[in-house]
């Protein structure tokens, strides 16, 4: 798979009208790439983070996780091993709706990597979750093959025609 283009978040709200979607959940940067655009794959789990690791673990070239965590700051889902991971496999960058650790590495890193917050406590490691499940994330619908962009403006998602 090719890589997305960039294209700036307030561009895509202007060409694209009321209609755009656009996420009202204010994520925190905390990726080396504060801009990033890529192919949506979804993930939901909660206060665990063997699934979300195994499919880092894909590679996944221009690829977008988005993990819906249910907005629990309790444990962090990603720290910068499972980031490193991503980078790895070419994953341009990881949405949480929940914690991360390791923040300061992790703003050393190529890709770009999303979050609620941090917190230094460690998720389990039970699998449990679902994947390619359409999420819903600060009012819009993220459903597995959309195009996802990102930056400091915001997060938009289109549906691909
Ligand atoms: O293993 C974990 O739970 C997360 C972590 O610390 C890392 O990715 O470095």
């Amino acid at each position: 798979m090719t890589a997305l283009e960039f294209t700036p978040t307030a561009d895509l709200v202007d060409q694209i009208g009321p209609d755009v979607r656009s996420c009202d959940t204010q994520f925190i940067q905390f990726g080396g790439h504060r801009e990033f655009a890529g192919v949506v794959t979804t993930v939901r789990c909660f206060q665990d983070n063997a699934l979300l690791k195994s499919i880092l673990s894909e590679p996944n070239p221009g690829g977008v996780l988005v993990i819906d965590g249910a907005g629990s700051l309790h444990t962090a889902l990603v720290g910068d091993l499972i980031a490193e991971l991503g980078r790895g496999n070419g994953w341009a960058g990881i949405v949480a709706n929940g914690a991360i650790r390791d923040a300061k590495p992790i703003g050393g890193m190529a890709i770009g990597v999303k979050a609620l917050g941090t917190n230094p406590r460690k998720s389990s490691k039970t699998g449990d979750g679902e994947r390619d499940v359409t999420v819903e994330l600060g009012g819009i619908a993220f459903h597995p093959g959309d195009h996802l962009f990102s930056d400091d403006d915001g997060i938009v998602v289109v549906t691909p025609a």
